[in-house]
């Protein structure tokens, strides 16, 4: 829920914001800087583009003075001169300077965006190129949604901080000190007194708002609230709940309570806001009338040689003073937070891919598909031990079963032939060499796993197929499909390969998904094949569709399937049977199921029940 120290954003830091704040040192801004370098010719003209438009921006404040001289009858001399012609050249001048400065302000718009779309394009591709090589540890422990929100919001801040947060720093300084040197050239004791009106203004500016952004970020977490109740209890399931609970009267005092407080709360948050206005505008007005006291007295009493339009000149100024300092104390948060973006996107630009090709790696080529596990232990946490010494061997062309209890870590053992897991101690080799020394694309060429939940992506069955071999034929995918008992379903629909297969797959059954899977993976034609099988019931007509499909495949090629169905099991030369991490029996169905262990249990349970 997002209250007063929930992920609001603002002027003012979150108590979240400060205990997160990150140190900020030379190296960090070093790195932050390092990404703007490629960029540093079209950085330099934004900057000559802000000076130039904050300049011109700030003279026609100072022409409106030399306006009112000249109405009031003063001879400015030089090419300016007096009369209707000078007061006509300087509306021109004003007119040209504001026309100048609106055109700059476009094409340094464009600049910033560009750069800092490019800057942030630069960072996401190296974010999702990063992300790639991240192992299977990585996407299991963290959270989805974060590594989403720092390829998303997280970079997309960047650009605002470069058209934002640099910009404005920029800008606002450049200016301050054009409008405070103006100032102190036309008079310095106005100057003095006008900057020193700047902080009444400015304070209580800040306290109001900080007032106001406190009670909005109540309301906030108030409308929250409601929202929660509302979700709960006006929901089908929420409704019945409460009914058959008889909460109806509680629940409404519930509501009743939340909602009064969020009424009390939304007063209150606009009468700060009234007050924060009303005191505004009184403000707003002391500076100016400083100015002409303090300027009327110099004239009058003191003989002064300020004219009208300087005081105006003065009063103009001191009016372009306030947003910049405003904007300049809110700079300090922007920049917080900018560089709290950076060190979150930094934090998993430094995390080191736990699974790499390592230095000199070989690759794969001429793949027999001969696995050998030796003594292998295997641990997730460093703690618990999942595998405990592995050992089998699997001879080309041969097919091992792995059966044993769900969790026992059957899906764990076949992980650790595409590395996508490294064991912790013992060794596993493809073709004779530690799977370790080979590069890992060459490697998982060669394995094709068929998975337990069937990930298809949103799109049609042929992009689906393509994604294993983008220039496969059609002749290919046809074949492939045949292979795996899916066509004749293809060729029935009214698109064929051009069926959309919807999110995740949705709009097929869970065994086409897996015969579309199983296809894909034959396109791959890899030299070992895994197959995880599906725990979750298939009905027999699905079931002997997918035995149809692997039977085939399994002749052909090295394999190792998980199995749960004893149709599969009986299609394997060797059966391992596993147990908390550990083989406890092999050998083939006829040796193990009256051997009175594991897997006579398992074919009392299990097996023979599935095959029923
Ligand atoms: N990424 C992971 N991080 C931590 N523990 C895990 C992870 N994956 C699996 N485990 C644990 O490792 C153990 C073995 O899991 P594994 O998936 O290998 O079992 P399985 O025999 O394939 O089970 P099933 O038949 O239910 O698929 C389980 O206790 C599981 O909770």
């Amino acid at each position: 829920m997002a209250g007063p120290g929930g992920p609001r954003r603002g002027s003012y830091l979150t108590e979240e914001e400060k205990k997160n704040s990150p140190k900020i040192t030379k190296e960090l801004i070093a790195r932050v800087f390092s990404y703007l370098k490629p960029y540093w010719k079209q950085l330099l003209l934004v900057l000559a583009c802000i000076v130039v438009s904050s300049v011109c921006s700030l003279f026609p404040s100072i022409l409106t003075g030399n306006i009112i001289d000249v109405l009031t009858g003063k001879d400015l001399g030089g090419w300016f001169g007096a009369g209707l012609s000078a007061l006509i050249r300087l509306i021109v001048l004003t007119l040209l300077l504001y026309l100048a400065s609106n055109l700059i302000s476009v094409a340094e718009t464009y600049l910033n965006s560009w750069i800092a779309q490019h800057i942030s394009f630069d960072m996401r591709n190296q974010m999702y190129r990063h992300l790639q090589k991240m192992s299977q540890r990585f996407f299991t422990s963290a959270n989805q949604g974060d590594i989403i929100t720092r390829m998303t919001s997280d970079i997309s801040g960047v650009e605002s901080v470069v058209t934002g947060t640099f910009t404005s720093i920029l800008s606002n300084t450049i200016t301050l000190v054009v409008a405070v040197i103006a100032m102190f050239r036309k008079n310095w004791i106005l100057a003095l007194v006008g900057i020193a009106v700047v902080p009444l203004f400015t304070l209580p500016t800040r306290m109001a708002g900080k007032r106001r952004w406190k009670l909005a970020g109540e309301a906030q977490a108030c409308n929250d609230e409601i929202n929660g109740i509302l979700n709960e209890t006006l929901s089908v399931s929420g409704q019945l709940l409460v009914k058959l609970f008889g909460r109806e009267k509680s629940e409404y005092e519930r509501y009743e309570e939340a909602n009064g407080r969020m009424i009390r709360l939304n007063i209150r948050e606009r009468m700060a806001g009234r007050w924060f206005f009303m005191l505004l505008s009184t403000l707003t007005t002391i500076g100016p009338m400083l100015l002409y006291l303090v300027g009327g007295i110099l004239i009058m009493k003191h003989d002064s040689t300020l004219s009208v339009g300087d005081i105006t000149v003065l009063v103009a100024l001191l009016g372009r003073m306030y947003g910049p300092v405003n904007s300049l104390l809110n700079i300090q948060v922007d920049w917080i937070r900018s560089m709290a973006m950076f060190t979150r996107i930094f934090e998993y630009y430094d995390m080191k891919p736990e699974i790499d090709n390592k230095p000199g790696a070989k690759e794969l080529t001429n793949a027999k598909g001969e696995i050998v596990f030796d003594h292998v232990d295997f641990t997730y946490d460093g703690e618990r031990m999942i595998l405990k010494d592995i050992s089998f061997t699997l001879h080309s062309g041969d097919c091992v079963a792995i059966v044993g209890p769900s969790g026992s870590g059957k899906s764990t053992i076949v992980n650790l032939i595409p590395r996508l897991w490294d064991p912790v101690k013992g060794s596993v080799t493809f073709d004779g060499t530690d799977v370790r020394d080979y590069t890992l694309h060459s490697l998982r060429d060669e394995v094709g796993v068929v998975t337990q939940e069937t990930y298809l992506f949103n799109g049609t069955i042929r992009e689906n197929l393509l994604y294993a071999k983008p220039d496969a034929t059609e002749e290919e995918m046809i074949e492939a499909c045949k292979k795996a008992n899916i066509y004749d379903f293809i060729r029935n629909q009214a698109e064929g390969l051009d069926t959309m297969v919807g999110n995740r797959g949705l709009k097929l059954s869970g065994g086409e998904k897996q015969r579309i899977s199983i296809a894909r993976v034959l396109l791959k034609d890899p030299a070992l094949l895994i197959f995880d099988e599906a725990t979750s019931a298939l009905d027999s007509i699905s079931e002997a569709a997918i035995q149809a499909a692997i039977n085939p495949l399994i002749e052909e090629r090295t394999s190792i399937l998980i199995a749960h169905r004893l149709s599969t099991i009986l299609a394997a030369d060797e059966i391992l049977v596993v147990r908390d991490g550990e083989i406890v029996e092999r050998g083939t169905h006829k040796d193990l199921v009256h051997a009175g262990g594991t897997y006579q249990e398992l074919y009392e349970t299990q097996f023979s029940k599935a095959e029923a």
